[in-house]
């Protein structure tokens, strides 16, 4: 399984500007008024300087008041402009994430299926969840704390500065250690925590894929494998999380070392300064003081440094969804015609293993071909390069002169179609279940579609095409039924060319009868390319292509290949009795 792409270090900075671009004036806001609010905090230490010095010269106790009445003016001022620092703060980040949210959707939405079934669902899903709501946490709350805590740190050291410089300089003895072991930390989190990212999508993918198949995991007895393999990846999980861990356990005690170093330092420093009446008790006190106020914000930093880590790693993650798009997406002019033609098709699912070795094929318009071919022949993989759904890397599969795959998907998908044994419902009303197939599409046509393809369930139906459907719903479609509307869907989309993978193979053959009469009503008029497992169905074709060790062994009429006594012939003999 090749996970989705990640996105570099340069990329996940430039996109990071770009998700605030639009928001220049929120940005200053957010900063000034957080600078208005850090500038009123500073005042306290000082008033509070100020009053020491006059307690200690004996001044009047009105004066004293007046200082204390400053103190709490300015510490109202500063909540009052916090407030609305956080609020016009967190409306940015809202605005933010809202737009990375639907950015997220549209890049999932235009992901190729064979990029999202390479990379497993729940490489998607995590990166759906889990990343973007860590992305949203970073914007929405760490940047704006980032930014806030790190200007109120700077004004408070330069306060210090502003006392004396000698101890605006002590103040500073704690930082060397800081951004030592913070540079050290930071060089060694980003990789962690996409480590980290990598192995929780890894066992979500486990897990989910366990979950989705646990009738084959009992009926397989499968059930010693997958746990095995979900302990490999909780211990891979586990690992990696040990891993940051480690990290945070260095990381943290040295920077708590490091806080307490500066204000003893400015104490003796400032003793011996006031000694020489450099500056006064009240200027040390009120140093001690704004260099204590200082590491509330400084801790938040650094906390806050390590959430912004791991919302990078997401950011990287969820923009690397946007990678697994193929940049020539809807470039390819419109077909021409509706005749396919496969020529040298070479394909390969992992570099240098090819499971077709260069398929020659010509489709006429409305021609049905059989594909037969012994189980892992590569039949399956031809219906994905005939539906466009992989590009091969050697050779060319065409629709009407232009290459398959590149063609916009939604146009593709109405030109060609593969129907294959999955038959999803959607969550939703029958409406919006049909709907998406042919958006203009009236009640009475998608009606005139179930009719076509058999659908009589529908008569049952409490709400008609208002009947909600899916999972959680109070009305369930069984196998046949979903099968049907999916073949409703393509009643409704039109398409010209058919691609049947083993459509009705996983039915029981009740149901698969019922499916097939449906599907015969489908096909009339198209181009039809079925993957036959039924030899009846080769009968029936125009031409029978018999597909073997990734290769066309043989290929004609039906009379033909029994007159030619081929693999085909003694393949029918066995089946005719
Ligand atoms: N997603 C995939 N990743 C890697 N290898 C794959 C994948 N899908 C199929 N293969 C391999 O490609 C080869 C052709 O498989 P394919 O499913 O196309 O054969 P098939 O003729 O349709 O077989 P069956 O009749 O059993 O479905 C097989 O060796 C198979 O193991």
């Amino acid at each position: 399984m090749t996970g989705l792409p990640v996105a570099d270090r340069a990329t996940t900075r430039r996109s990071s500007r770009d998700l605030l671009r639009g928001e220049r004036t929120a940005v200053l806001t957010v900063l000034l008024l957080q600078a208005a609010a850090a500038a009123a905090a500073l005042a306290a230490p000082r008033l509070l300087g100020a009053i020491v010095d006059d307690v200690i010269s004996g001044a009047a106790m009105a004066r004293i008041d007046r200082l204390a009445l400053a103190i709490a003016v300015c510490t109202l001022v500063q909540g009052v402009l916090l407030r609305y620092g956080y609020l016009v703060g967190y409306r940015l980040g809202e605005r933010a994430v809202a737009r990375l949210r639907e950015r997220f959707v549209r890049r999932a939405l235009d992901l190729p299926t064979a990029v999202v079934e390479r990379a497993g669902t729940g490489d998607l899903a995590n990166r759906s969840s889990v990343d973007v709501s860590q992305v949203g946490t970073t914007v929405r709350d760490v940047v704006p704390i980032l930014l806030i805590a790190a200007s109120q740190v700077v004004l408070l050291i330069g306060a210090v500065f502003l006392i004396h410089p000698v101890l605006g300089l002590v103040a500073l003895a704690g930082l060397p250690s800081i951004l030592g072991v913070t540079r050290w930390y930071l060089r060694r989190a980003s990789p962690a925590y996409l480590a980290e990212g990598a192995a929780a999508a890894d066992l979500t993918e486990a897990l989910t894929t366990t979950a989705e198949g646990a009738r084959t995991v009992e009926a397989f007895r499968l059930s010693g494998e997958r746990v095995t393999s979900g302990t490999v990846r909780v211990k891979r999980q586990w690992a990696t999380r040990r891993a940051t861990l480690a990290l945070r356990s260095v990381f943290y005690p040295v920077v708590e070392a490091s806080y307490a170093v500066p204000i003893a330092v400015v104490l003796v420093a400032g003793g011996a300064l006031a000694r020489r009446g450099a500056v006064s008790i009240g200027d040390v006190v009120a140093a001690a003081l704004l260099l204590q106020q200082a590491i509330e914000p400084l801790d938040r930093v650094l906390q806050f440094i390590e959430q912004a880590q791991r919302g990078v790693a997401s950011y990287a993650r969820v923009l690397g969804v946007g990678f697994g798009v193929p940049e020539q997406r809807g470039v390819a002019p419109a077909p021409g015609d509706e005749r396919i033609e496969v020529r040298g098709a070479r394909f390969a699912y992992a570099n240098g293993h090819d499971v077709l070795h260069g398929i020659d094929l010509d489709l006429r318009p409305g021609e049905r071909l059989a594909i037969v071919g012994p189980s892992g022949a590569g039949k399956s993989t031809l219906a994905r390069l005939l539906a466009g759904n992989e590009a091969p890397h050697h050779g060319a599969v065409t629709l009407g002169g232009v290459p398959v795959a590149e063609i916009d998907p939604a146009e593709r998908r109405r030109l060609v179609a593969l129907v294959t044994q999955e038959h999803h419902v959607f969550i939703g009303t029958l409406r919006d279940n049909l709907s998406f197939a042919a958006p203009d599409a009236t009640d009475g046509d998608m009606l005139r579609a179930l009719v076509s393809v058999g659908a009589d369930w529908y008569a049952t139906l409490p709400d008609g095409l208002d009947t909600p459907l899916g999972e959680g719903a109070a009305h369930q479609l069984g196998p046949a039924d979903a099968q049907q509307l999916a073949l409703a869907r393509i009643v409704l989309a039109d398409p010209h060319t058919l691609i049947l993978d083993e459509a009705t193979a996983a039915l029981d053959p009740t149901t698969a009868r019922r499916t097939e009469r449906a599907l015969a009503a489908v096909l009339g008029g198209r181009t039809v390319i079925a993957i036959a497992h039924r030899l009846n169905t080769a009968r029936d074709a125009d031409r029978v292509a018999v597909l073997a060790d990734g290769r066309i062994t043989e290929l004609g009429t039906h009379d033909e290949l029994v007159d030619a006594g081929g693999a085909y012939a003694a393949l029918w003999r066995s089946w005719h009795g």
